[in-house]
């Protein structure tokens, strides 16, 4: 069994702050504060240019994607990290139109507004017809056919936490021909993925979430080993080259995974999440699974027991990812009034409150006072302040 009262002591946690919020950006890894002091004095400070070579800088990106790779159920030497999740979003998105003549993209109404945008984005840049259709998610099975080329849907929805069936959809588009992206950013972390057994054609995620690698961590990328020898990136930085230091004017695409990279790797934050991903040693993701549906289900039966709040997540743990959510018709305010009383979760326009549930450091105790705190501002009306209503720029 996995000792989450031990993982829980590798994180600095603030006094008095109840942390239901892992789900968009995770806390601080003590041993990536360690490191990143480390790394700033040895290999920065004492190295300089030399750190490429000597601190092997330059076979980070896919040394990280090969610690990744567990966790996501993910074969040796396929997955890579680096840029934005919105980039990497981008480039499965090319790779995957380049390998299918079909001209639609299927995804849900539900998925995260970046990855609509990208494929907004390419389309333009691409010309060449391509369309992308959006469904809401519970129509995503019927609407697969031999029309569509591509699949592109993030596995766990952002707001109210609904989980896709990977196998099946990926199963039913792939017998339609059609190509399968999956986003992990909600997923990496949070519960077991199995992309090799799937037979996923392509994923992406993030770093900053579940995976505690600070804000702005590297994303990540994934393809599958029986493509990624045909793919053509479309972002063709010169890291993805087969010859970087031969700077060559014409781009050849680097061998396997390598040729997703795009430009210089961010060091300072490989160095943070490389010391993040220290506390998954050990943590075995079926009893990851299993703590963070026991402290859901706690959560929603203790709110539910004291407050009227309405449920937006599906009743059905397994239906779920790591978040619960719950509809306020003034749920900024109420989330605005926990965050004073110390219980940090997030609000999702228009009126959901959101909470993420991360057993690495999270325990039951705390997940029950956060509803005692939430009923009581519910009861009182506390939330009702002037200073509460007042929206900042990221919520
Ligand atoms: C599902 C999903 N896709 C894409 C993004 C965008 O990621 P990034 O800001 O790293 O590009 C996020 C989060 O911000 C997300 O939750
Ligand atoms: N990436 C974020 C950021 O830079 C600022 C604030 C929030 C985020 C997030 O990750 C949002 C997140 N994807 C969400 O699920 O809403």
């Amino acid at each position: 069994m996995t000792d989450f009262a031990a993982t829980r002591t590798l994180f600095h946690l603030p006094e008095g702050m109840i942390y239901l919020d892992g789900n968009s950006l995770g806390p601080l890894p003590k041993a990536a504060q360690a490191r990143l002091t480390q790394t700033l004095a040895d290999e920065w400070g004492e190295m300089l240019i030399t750190g490429w070579n000597k601190a092997g800088w330059m076979a980070q990106a896919t040394a990280l994607g090969d610690r990744i790779a567990p966790l996501i159920g993910a074969e040796p030497g396929s997955v890579t990290c680096g840029d934005t999740l919105s980039i990497k979003v981008y480039q499965a998105l090319a790779a995957a139109l380049d390998m299918t003549d079909r001209k639609i993209i299927l995804s849900d109404t539900g998925n995260f507004p970046s990855d609509l945008y990208m494929a907004q984005g390419l389309i333009g840049a691409l010309d060449q017809g391509h369309e992308l259709v959006t469904v809401a998610p519970e129509r995503i099975a019927e609407t697969l056919s031999e029309d569509v080329g591509v699949l592109m849907l993030t596995e766990v929805d952002y707001r109210s936490g609904r989980k896709h069936d990977m196998a099946a959809l990926t199963k039913a588009a792939q017998a339609l021909g059609i190509i399968t992206i999956w986003d992990l950013a909600h997923s990496a972390g949070a519960l077991p993925v199995h992309l090799s057994t799937c037979n996923a054609d392509f994923a992406v995620g993030c770093t900053y979430k579940y995976l505690n690698g600070g804000p702005g961590a590297p994303a990540f990328i994934y393809v599958a080993p029986r493509h990624v020898e045909q793919v053509r990136p479309a972002l063709s930085g010169w890291l993805g080259h087969e010859a970087p230091f031969a700077f060559d004017a014409d781009y050849r695409p680097g061998g396997g995974i390598e040729r997703m990279r795009v430009g210089t790797p961010p060091i300072l934050q490989f160095a943070a999440l490389d010391a993040a991903l220290d506390a998954w040693e050990g943590v075995d993701l079926h009893d990851l699974r299993a703590a963070s549906i026991a402290l859901s289900e706690r959560f929603i039966a203790e709110v539910e027991a004291r407050t009227d709040l309405v449920l937006a997540s599906p009743r059905v743990a397994e239906q779920r990812g790591s978040q619960v959510s719950f509809a306020h018709p003034h749920g900024y305010a109420v989330m605005q009034a926990l965050i004073a009383r110390g219980v940090v979760g997030d609000f999702r326009a228009p009126n959901l409150i959101r909470f993420g549930f991360t057993p690495l450091y999270l325990s039951e105790e705390e997940v029950v006072r956060a509803a005692e705190i939430l009923a009581e501002i519910l009861e009182s009306g506390s939330w009702d302040r002037p200073e509460f209503h007042a929206r900042s720029a990221v919520t």
